[in-house]
């Protein structure tokens, strides 16, 4: 018996087993066989059938095998496990999972798993001739087998493998790759252990078939789903019926599907990939998960590659084991770099990793070089402020819109605009601007000019804290009383003064520029030191150095204009030179008389005392400077005020810096074109001309320039006209487009902010009578605390309100705010009909008290208690299941929904709403002071004798802006 030879196919049969399983119990019991054709020794055999006895009995596998049909091989399954499927350990069902995978993999074992397997088994179950296993997975003979699943789940299974049918595009390339593969010698490693014959195969060289994967391979991650469904299909079907039971009692997925198509242990990755297949992801999603899937699949690649060599078997396969990602912008932004890594495999990611690297340095480099300091010399796009602030772009759009400003890389940002981004984001910004307007003086000379020089006045600009005297100063130098006809006892508008002087018995002018002293007029201050050449700083004696006076000290230094100091207000009994004196040394300002260089000259403005001493000081200091001009020339200047006057019509305030402006002359101021009509100097009478330091006022521009602009006369009208157009576009440009910027945060991105409750705004638009008001205000609207309540001016400039205003501050839900201003033609009924509220000022303390209480109505009202009386329960009477207190209304009231507070021994028991108020038991609304009543709370039943109640009800209070004022 020892000696009797057994094949393993016939113990198989004998043991109504499959020929693997025997094998994998050979592979267990260490009996060296090859396949099913092999022999092994009685002795061997005996082994198997013991070892077989044992798993069979702990598997509910084999009851459930069909009665194998007359011609049916024992084993026509064949596993696609490798050659050791089985480990010591690993259960039976283990094995039968790998029968059903085999199924699923090969449409033609699920077909013939059960009943019609007839080829299958046959060809299996002659084991000296295997090779018709071979014509089974064999495109060519697939149709023939006449049991086939293939057969009875696609219309058409004799497809060729160029154009496989629908059902099958997503399986075809493996069902049509394996044989391909195996014939010519080139298993896959699947095909090689699953088939145990394969050693016996011959191995023609088929080189052609190297390439007949691909054909399939574009619709099969397309066709995910269709397999899936086919697989389904032929595991509903009659046939895989028995492998589903199977299934369902081993293992409830069909996921091993999947792993043994690819012979990868089942993952995580292949349970999203079956969903993901069943969801009928796209190609294209499935490739852009192949790209950043790559590396978790190595294995898989190794694997696939070696199967045939190409790339289309990954691509098939991989489709099906992506797990769905989410689209994000990271997963964009690193496509490229997928995209590298993917086809130039590790090199490309190391290659992708100095890229990093790369990055990463210049990142560093970029900000070891940011400057700290920024130069804004005109208006530039958002790219180019990131390109000089050496920060990506989108760090400036993100400053934008916290700052209420949607914009893209290409939207030009204003001066302002750009500085504040700068500075916001931690840089020191100066602007060109600055520094021209300093030098301006000088730069209205040109080389021309030179020879025809002559001395021309000094202007002077007088700076100082509020209330020192500056208006009193300038009044009493000019003997008249300018300071009694200000509007609100404010200076608003710059003017200008001439005032002959004699000195040396020769009468000399001098230009007193009038600048504001409040802080609001800080900007204007700033222009009026532009075009001045002395500035006298007026400290008043009793008051000393204070903040605005450090301010225009600033100013004065930055224009590089000399300061003389007038000691003002030496009359009165407070005075203390000295004191201003030793304040103004902090600030580099040494008195002549203490060893410094300063000259300070003690006045009383007022008393119209020293002013001699201090004009006298300003002639000597402009004697110094060596002030001159061209007065032959066509003249140039400075725009110091304008205004639109009701019956005049635009008027301006020039300072004319070089040349003779006259009568007739054709000019551009800023953007504005016009004709000098008229010329009326400070005294009120008309002039044809007006030389160098001379201010007058112009009829005849055709609309209101911004103070600040520069004028020019030129000799024809035609490159006047093409001047004022070319600036006129290029300011109606960026007007438009801060207009757009305004709308947009208005309608888009705050609006949301301001719902959420993060960030509520109030938007104005300010129209004044003159630039210089606009400016007044804005700086003054930049004072009010907007911590809670954010001011947004969407457009402020001088002149009329009109329709337009009216629309965009219906389009933004705006506020017009005019100043000194009137209303134009249609203006008033627009704003009916649009429900725009108009409100107009005079008085600029006004209008800011309004802001101030308008932003004041925005802030969320707080809720605070009001308390309503006093109440004693004197007894507790049960009702239902709750009880009622009889109580007493010591003092106030008792109102029906009040919140009440039950107090007890000092302590609140209770706090609720008073839902039955009872008085001589009929419902009451309230109860008053010296009535008793009965008194229920929802929920609360402990009511105790002497309890003390305390009702009182919730009220919304207004909240102001002021911290000290908004705790109740
Ligand atoms: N006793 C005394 N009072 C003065 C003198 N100069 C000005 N005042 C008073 O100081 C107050 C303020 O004077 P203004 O000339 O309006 O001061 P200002 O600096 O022009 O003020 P703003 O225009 O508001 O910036 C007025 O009541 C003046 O009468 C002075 O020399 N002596």
């Amino acid at each position: 018996m020892s000696n009797q030879k057994v094949r393993i196919y016939e113990l198989s049969r004998e043991l109504n087993l499959d020929n693997k399983d025997i094998l994998a119990v050979c592979d267990q019991l260490d009996i060296a066989v090859k396949n099913h054709s092999s022999t092994i020794t009685e002795s061997e055999a005996e082994k198997i059938r013991k070892k077989a006895v044992s798993i069979s009995t702990s598997t509910p596998v084999k009851p459930k095998r069909p009665a194998p049909p007359p011609q049916s091989s024992p084993s026509p399954r064949k596993s696609s496990s490798p050659p050791k499927p089985m480990k010591k350990d690993r259960p039976r069902k283990q094995q039968i999972l790998e029968i059903r995978k085999r199924s699923s993999k090969s449409d033609e074992f699920v077909g013939s798993a059960s009943t019609s397997s007839a080829s299958t088994d046959d060809s299996v179950a002659k084991p000296p001739a295997p090779k018709p296993v071979r014509p089974q997975v064999s495109p060519p003979v697939k149709p023939k087998s006449p049991g086939s699943r293939v057969s009875a789940s696609s219309p058409e299974p004799t497809e060729t493998r160029a154009t496989p049918p629908p059902i099958y595009s997503k399986p075809a390339p493996q069902l049509l790759r394996k044989p391909a593969v195996k014939g010519p010698g080139a298993p896959s490693k699947s095909e090689d252990s699953a088939s145990p014959e394969r050693p016996t195969q011959p191995k023609p060289p088929v080189p052609t078939l190297m390439s007949q994967p691909r054909r399939p391979q574009k619709p099969a991650p397309v066709s995910a789903k269709t397999a899936d469904t086919e697989s389904e299909a032929s595991s509903s079907g009659a046939d895989g019926m028995e492998l589903d039971s199977t299934v369902a009692v081993l293992e409830p997925k069909p996921i091993p599907r999947l792993v043994n198509r690819h012979k990868r242990p089942k993952s995580k990755v292949d349970d999203d990939d079956s969903l993901e297949d069943k969801l009928g992801k796209s190609s294209k999603a499935a490739k852009q998960k192949r790209r950043s899937k790559k590396t978790v699949d190595d294995d898989d690649e190794d694997l696939l590659t070696t199967d045939d060599g190409t790339q289309a078997t990954v691509d098939v396969s991989r489709s099906l084991v992506r797990p769905p990602k989410p689209k994000t912008a990271a997963t964009k932004q690193s496509r490229p770099m997928v995209t590298a890594t993917r086809s130039s495999n590790r090199k490309g990611r190391r290659r992708g990793s100095r890229n990093r690297d790369r990055q990463q340095q210049q990142q560093q480099q970029a900000i070891e070089e940011r400057p700290t300091l920024l130069t804004l010399a005109t208006d530039l796009t958002v790219q180019e402020l990131a390109l000089e602030l050496k920060l990506p772009e989108t760090e400036v759009i993100k400053t934008l819109f916290i700052k209420g400003i949607a914009a893209n890389i290409n939207q030009t940002l204003d001066i302002e605009t750009a500085e504040m981004v700068a500075q916001e984001l931690g840089y020191e910004v100066e602007t060109v601007e600055e520094e021209s307007m300093a030098r301006k003086v000088t730069e209205m000379i040109d080389v021309e000019d030179l020879e025809n020089l002559q001395r021309r006045p000094p202007v002077v600009t007088i700076m100082g804290h509020v209330d020192h005297g500056k208006t009193t100063l300038l009044d009493s130098i000019r003997e008249t009383k300018v300071a009694q006809g200000e509007a609100g006892g404010i200076t608003q508008h710059i003017g200008a003064y001439h005032v002959d002087l004699t000195h040396n018995d020769e009468v000399q002018q001098v230009v007193f520029l009038d600048t504001p002293g409040h802080e609001a007029f800080t900007a204007m201050r700033a222009r009026g030191t532009r075009v001045t050449d002395i500035a006298i700083l007026v400290v008043a004696a009793d008051d000393g150095v204070r903040p605005q006076t450090v301010e225009a000290i600033s100013h004065a230094r930055a224009a590089k204009v000399p300061i003389i100091v007038a000691i003002n207000k030496i009359d009165k009994e407070g005075a203390q030179l000295d004191r201003v004196r030793q304040e103004l040394t902090e600030y580099e300002l040494v008195a002549e008389d203490w060893g410094g260089e300063t000259i300070m000259v003690p006045v009383s403005a007022l008393k119209g005392e020293n002013l001699d001493a201090l004009l006298e000081m300003v002639l000597l200091v402009a004697e110094v400077e060596d002030l001159h001009a061209n007065p032959n020339r066509p003249a140039k200047g400075t725009v110091i005020e304008a205004h639109l006057d009701k019956a005049r019509g635009p008027v301006a305030s020039f300072l004319i810096q070089n040349g003779t402006l006259k009568v007739g002359d054709t000019l551009v101021a800023g953007s504005v074109l016009g004709k000098v009509r008229a010329m009326i100097d400070d005294r009120g009478e008309r002039v044809q001309q007006a030389g160098p330091s001379f201010a007058v006022e112009v009829l005849g521009l055709s609309d209101v320039p911004a103070a600040g602009d520069e004028f020019e006369v030129f000799g024809d009208d035609k490159s006047a006209r093409s001047v004022a157009n070319d600036r006129s576009d290029q300011q109606r440009q960026t007007r438009l487009q801060q207009a757009m910027a305004s709308r947009r945060v208005s309608l888009n991105a705050f609006s949301d902010q301001a719902r959420e409750g993060e960030l509520k705004e109030l938007n104005l638009i300010l129209k004044a009578d003159v630039q210089g008001s606009v400016e007044a205000i804005l700086g003054s609207l930049g004072q009010l605390p907007q911590d809670e309540v954010q001011v947004r001016v969407l457009l402020s400039a001088p002149g009329e309100i009109s329709e337009t205003d009216v629309d965009l501050a219906a389009a933004s839900s705006a506020v017009i705010i005019g100043f000194n201003t009137s209303l134009a033609t249609g203006a008033r009924q627009a704003a009916d009909k649009a429900g725009v509220d108009i409100r107009e000022y005079s008085i600029i303390y006004n209008l800011l008290e309004d802001i101030e209480g308008a932003m004041e109505g925005l802030l969320e009202p707080e809720l605070v208690e009001e308390p309503l009386g006093q109440v004693e329960v004197r007894a507790v009477f049960p009702a239902g299941r709750g009880a009622v207190a009889g109580c007493y209304v010591q003092s106030g009231k008792l109102v029906r929904n009040c919140r009440i507070r039950v107090h007890r021994n000092g302590e609140v028991v209770r706090e609720g709403i008073l839902d039955s108020l009872k008085r001589m038991k009929e419902d009451a609304r309230e109860v008053n002071a010296g009535y008793e009543c009965g008194v229920g709370l929802d929920g609360f039943k402990d009511w105790k004798e002497g309890d003390a109640i305390e009702s009182f009800q919730l009220v919304t209070k207004r909240r102001t802006l002021s911290p000290a004022s908004s705790s109740s």
